[in-house]
């Protein structure tokens, strides 16, 4: 259901009467400017007033009084909506008739009971959600908290100021001391709205045979989870079915001793919730004296707020009465004028934020082990704190622009700000949003894929800078080595020579000395060193006599 967002649903029930008073009250449904338009032009006539409401019921069934006042509150309350109906007006004027109803007939059954008939349908229906139904039944007599359910009620001592009206952030306002009953059908509903109207306090005057003389909160509470997400979500709602006691001049109830001291009491807090609501719908005021009475804090999150809400304004239809008629339809325009902003109250589940809490931990522990299995240094699974996605962010654009040479990464979480960062950059390029990419950098583009010798330019500069390094060492030791080679090979060249020269002078001597003599011979052993190698020569040569010289 869709939430009503704006104003108090504000309509107004007519009692019955055999005396309407057709000279003195007129029932219009106007356009809205025209209503204004009749409303200044009456201004100056002090005997004529015109009040702008949702709707006027006059002879309306109890069935269709609920089904266009009520019904969208307590679907709304099913989907996660707080709401509250309440009836305000003169003692009398049909505020327990309409929120109760009357125990004569099934069919002038009040707003109560429907809600709950229509609650525990809703569930039935509603299969993919679990709900859970409480109900509270709270009385308010001369300004003590009473709990009309309680399990105590009938013990010698019940101790009626042990109840509270508290206020957590989360929880809203709540009654300390107020009993729950968890209720799973109408039939146990019912059984305990019926308890509670046999404890309430009842007194005769001669305006009701039957008043009420306190205010009565009837409260379903509404606990809903989906069956069939197993997330940790679930949603709650407050239905507030509210009856005031009635005001009374005192002149026409003719009460008397108690019944005197309730009726100042009534009209005190009746004066309070007026003031309440004064405050509540003008905007520039940013205090609502809620504290003053027991009724209106415990009513500070019902009235407004985002709560579904809507005040049935109770009236006579009688010309004996149109003093307390105007009173309440003045009541009721006030009440018009306070914005609601309806929202569904979702919470998170503790005992599933909990165990998701332990699964976490134990998950890190095992992953932990894993890591030192796997001989990997100690990796960090912490989620980021907001100063050090601050620092990855610039290391990204430093490595972007150039000025950084390498982002220091040491968690997963790191990895994972450090590209979406780089996502990030790409997509602003590509959708044409200028980002500084200097041109070596411009390969790490999708949409430009350079060319081989250009990309392996860029590593040598870039990642690959150390392979480079040592690439260049490597080179210039094989040149070294390569020089000396050469010098090498130029000396066993020139040994060479030298051998070959000898061996043609031996060859000559051996000649001259076949005739002669005995040839003088030795081995000369040469050794070479050059790039690291030892080069060893074996050369065969004659020792010569000193005369003896190269050709
Ligand atoms: N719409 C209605 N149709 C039939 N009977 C009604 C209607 N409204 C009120 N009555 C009858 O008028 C009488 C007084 O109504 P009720 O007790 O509801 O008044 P009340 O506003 O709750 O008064 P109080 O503030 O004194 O408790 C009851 O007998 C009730 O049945």
């Amino acid at each position: 259901m869709k939430a009503h967002s704006g104003e108090v649903g504000v309509f107004v029930r007519i009692r019955p009467t055999a005396n309407f008073a057709d000279d003195l009250i007129e029932l219009n449904i106007c356009h809205k400017r025209d209503s204004r338009k009749s409303h200044d032009s009456k201004k100056s006539q002090l005997s004529c007033w015109s009040f702008r409401l949702e709707g006027v019921l006059q002879d309306v069934s109890q069935e269709e009084f609920y089904a266009r006042v009520c019904r969208r509150v307590v679907l709304g309350a099913l989907d996660g909506y707080n709401g509250t109906v309440m009836c305000f007006g003169q003692t009398g004027a049909g505020k327990t008739y309409t929120i109760t109803g009357s125990t004569e007939s099934y069919k002038q059954r009040g707003i109560i009971p429907r809600a709950l008939q229509e609650v525990f349908q809703e569930v039935e229906k509603r299969t993919e959600h679990a709900f859970s139904v409480y109900l509270s039944y709270l009385e308010i007599y001369n300004e003590t908290l009473v709990d009309l359910l309680s399990p105590r009620r009938c013990s010698p001592h019940p101790s009626p100021h042990s109840m509270v009206v508290m206020e957590e952030p989360g929880r809203g306002v709540f009654i300390r001391g107020l009993s729950l009953h968890l209720v799973h059908s109408e039939e146990e509903a019912l059984n305990l709205l019926f308890e509670g109207e046999m404890n309430r306090i009842i007194g005769s005057h001669a305006l009701n045979r039957n008043s009420s003389r306190s205010h009565c909160i009837f409260t379903v509470h509404i606990e809903s989870r989906s069956r069939t997400l197993s997330d940790a979500k679930y949603i709650t709602s407050k239905l507030n079915l509210v009856d005031l006691a009635g005001s009374e001049r005192l002149g026409k109830t003719g009460s008397e001793g108690q019944m005197l001291k309730e009726a100042v009491y009534i009209n005190k807090s009746l004066s309070f919730l007026e003031q309440a609501i004064l405050a509540l719908a003008d905007r520039r005021r940013d205090h609502v004296p809620f504290r003053q009475s027991k009724l209106t804090h415990a009513l500070k999150d019902s009235l407004g707020g985002n709560c579904n809400t809507v005040l049935v304004a109770n009236i006579y239809g009688e010309a004996a009465q149109i003093e307390e008629t105007l009173s309440t339809l003045r009541f009721a325009s006030r009440m018009r004028c306070v914005r609601t902003d309806p929202a569904v109250n979702e919470h998170m589940d503790p005992a599933h934020i909990k165990k998701l809490q332990k699964d976490i931990q134990r998950l890190k522990e095992e992953l932990s082990i894993c890591n030192k299995l796997a001989n990997r240094p100690s990796i960090s699974y912490e989620s980021l704190s907001e100063a050090q996605l601050a620092e990855i962010n610039n290391q990204v654009q430093r490595y972007l622009e150039g000025s950084l040479e390498e982002i220091s990464i040491v968690s997963i979480n790191q990895v994972q700000a450090v590209f979406a960062q780089f996502k990030l950059a790409v997509q602003k390029c590509v959708s044409g949003c200028f980002i500084f990419f200097p041109l070596k950098y411009l390969p790490l583009l999708p949409s430009s894929p350079p060319p081989k010798e250009e990309a392996f330019e860029v590593f040598k500069v870039g990642q690959g800078s150390k392979i480079n390094c040592i690439l260049k060492e490597n080179k210039a030791v094989l040149l070294e080595r390569r020089t000396l080679l050469r010098k090498l090979t130029d000396e066993v060249n020139a040994v060479k020579r030298e051998i070959d020269c000898t061996t043609a002078t031996i060859q000559q001597h051996k000649e001259l000395r076949r005739d002669q003599g005995t040839p003088n011979v030795c081995i000369i052993k040469k050794t070479l060193k050059g790039s690291g190698r030892c080069f060893n020569l074996w050369i065969a040569a004659l020792k010569v006599p000193m005369k003896w010289s190269l050709p």
